[in-house]
C-alpha cells in the first residue's frame, strides 16, 4: 500500500476510506424541510446507525481502514486557535443576521471539548439551546424556526463534499446551501491533519472556490482519466478549473465530461453509472445514449483544449479504455418496474472494493442477481433506512487509498 492519499481507479483494491456515522442532525427531518434538505423520507436514526455500522464492518472484515469525518475533523482541530477560525467560518456561512447570535453561538461551541462541538456543529445548534438576548428583526422574523445552525443530515453522503483523486483532494463547493458546509470539515482535515493528508498532498479543488462541484460526479476512470458529470449539481465553470489544477499537476491526462440530464433522477453521475470491474459498468438505461461528451486535454502551449464526442456509452468506454468489448450491467435488468424501483434505491450506486468486488443495498435484489450472474462478487448490506436519503454504498464512502491496478 502506498502512503498518504492514493486513488487512480474505481476498482483497485480498497484500503482505506472516509465514512461518517449517521447521527443526530436526521432527528433535524421534518416534512416541511424534505425538500430543502434533500429528502424524502425520514430514516430511523437507530436502525440506520446499525445498518452503517454493518457497512463499516464489512468494510473493515474485507481488510479496508475506516475513518470517521468526526475523528479526523477532531484530530484537525485540537489547536485553539485553528478551533476557533474553524467555528467563526462555520457561524459566518450558517445564515445568521444577528451578532448577538452569532456571538453567543461562538462562545458556546468554544466552551465545548472538540468532540462535542464536531458533533453538535454536525447536529445543528437549536434556539433552545442558548440564551440570547437579542433585539434584532432577523430573530424576530425567524422566531418560529427551531435552528440557529441547520443540521447536516446528508453529511453521510461522504462521496460528494470532497473526492481524492490521484495524489490529491478536491474540495467541494457544494451546489445547495443545505450541504454548503460539510465540505468545510474536509477543508479542515486537510490543512490541520497530517494523517489525513501529509505533506505534499495535492489541492485539486478548495472549498472557497466559486463553482459548484459536488463528488458523486467524479469518477477516476483510469490513471489517465478522470470522468465527471456536468449535471444538477456541478457546473462548467466548476469543472474548467478542476480540470486546469489536475492536468497541471498529475498524471492524469484527460478529463471526460459527461454531459447529463440536469433533474434530480439523475442527481449525480454516480446515479446512472459506476465502475464494477476492468470491464463491467453498471447503469441507469437512460445513460446508454447517444451521449454528448466534451473532453478537456492540455496542448504543448500549456493551454486546454477541447474535444466533442457523441457515442453511445458502450463505444466511449471501449474507447477510453482500451477494451475490445464492455459490459454495461442495467439496474434492474430488463424489467421495466424493477428497473426504477431498484434506480430509486441506488441500485447502481454501487462501491468497488477491488476489481469485480462490490459493496450493494440488500434490496436491489434483481440487479445484485445479475451482478452475481456475471461473475461479480456482491457483497451486501442491509438498507431499510440508510436508503431514505437517496444515495447508496458509493454515495456513502469517499475511497482514501486504493491500490493501483
Ligand atoms: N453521490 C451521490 N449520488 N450522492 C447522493 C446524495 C443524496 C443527498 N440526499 C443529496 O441530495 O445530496
Amino acid at each position: 500500500m502506498k502512503p498518504g492519499i492514493n486513488n487512480y481507479s474505481e476498482i483497485g483494491k480498497l484500503n482505506k476510506v472516509l465514512l461518517h456515522r449517521i447521527g443526530n442532525e436526521i432527528e433535524g427531518l421534518v416534512p416541511d424541510n424534505f425538500e430543502r434538505l434533500l429528502f424524502d423520507d425520514i430514516p430511523y436514526l437507530k436502525v440506520a446507525q446499525q445498518e452503517h455500522d454493518k457497512f463499516a464492518d464489512l468494510l473493515r472484515a474485507n481488510d479496508v481502514e475506516v475513518i470517521y469525518y468526526v475523528d479526523e475533523t477532531v484530530k484537525a482541530l485540537k489547536d485553539r486557535k485553528v478551533r476557533q477560525e474553524f467555528i467563526r467560518k462555520f457561524v459566518s456561512e450558517s445564515d445568521i443576521h444577528s451578532e448577538a447570535v452569532k456571538e453567543a453561538l461562538e462562545e458556546y461551541l468554544m466552551g465545548m471539548t472538540v468532540k462535542e462541538m464536531v458533533e453538535k456543529v454536525i447536529s445543528g445548534v437549536k434556539k433552545s439551546e442558548l440564551d440570547v438576548k437579542s433585539n434584532s428583526l432577523a430573530d424576530y422574523i425567524s422566531s418560529g424556526y427551531p435552528y440557529y445552525t441547520d443540521p447536516m443530515p446528508n453529511l453521510y453522503f461522504t462521496r460528494d463534499q470532497g473526492a481524492c483523486v490521484g495524489n490529491g483532494v478536491s474540495i467541494h463547493h457544494m451546489s445547495t446551501m443545505a450541504r454548503r458546509r460539510e465540505a468545510l470539515l474536509l477543508q479542515y482535515m486537510f490543512k490541520y491533519s497530517k494523517s489525513f493528508a501529509p505533506d505534499g498532498t495535492n489541492l485539486w479543488y478548495d472549498y472557497d472556490q466559486a463553482y459548484s462541484i459536488e463528488g458523486g460526479d467524479v469518477l477516476v476512470l483510469s490513471d489517465e482519466i478522470v470522468a465527471i458529470g456536468l449535471s444538477q449539481r456541478t457546473t462548467v465553470a466548476g469543472i474548467e478549473q478542476f480540470a486546469k489544477n489536475i492536468l497541471d499537476e498529475s498524471t492524469f491526462q484527460k478529463i471526460l465530461v459527461f454531459d447529463i440530464p440536469k433533474c434530480r433522477a439523475f442527481m449525480h453521475l454516480d446515479t446512472v453509472f459506476t465502475m464494477v470491474d476492468f470491464d463491467k459498468f453498471t447503469i441507469h438505461p437512460e445513460i446508454e445514449g447517444p451521449l454528448q461528451l466534451f473532453e478537456i486535454t492540455l496542448g504543448k502551449d500549456g493551454n486546454a483544449r477541447f474535444n466533442s464526442i457523441q457515442d453511445e456509452l458502450e463505444n466511449i468506454l471501449k474507447i477510453e479504455l482500451g477494451l475490445p468489448a464492455v459490459d454495461l450491467i442495467r439496474c434492474g435488468g430488463n424489467d421495466a418496474q424493477a428497473a426504477q424501483r431498484e434506480q430509486w434505491n441506488d441500485g447502481s450506486n454501487t462501491l468497488a472494493i477491488a476489481p469485480g468486488t462490490v459493496v450493494t443495498y440488500e434490496r436491489n435484489y434483481v440487479t445484485n442477481d445479475l451482478l452475481d450472474k456475471k461473475g461479480v462478487k456482491v457483497l451486501t448490506i442491509p438498507s431499510s433506512e440508510l436508503s431514505r436519503g437517496r444515495g447508496g454504498p458509493r454515495c456513502m464512502s469517499c475511497p482514501v487509498n486504493r491500490d493501483d491496478l
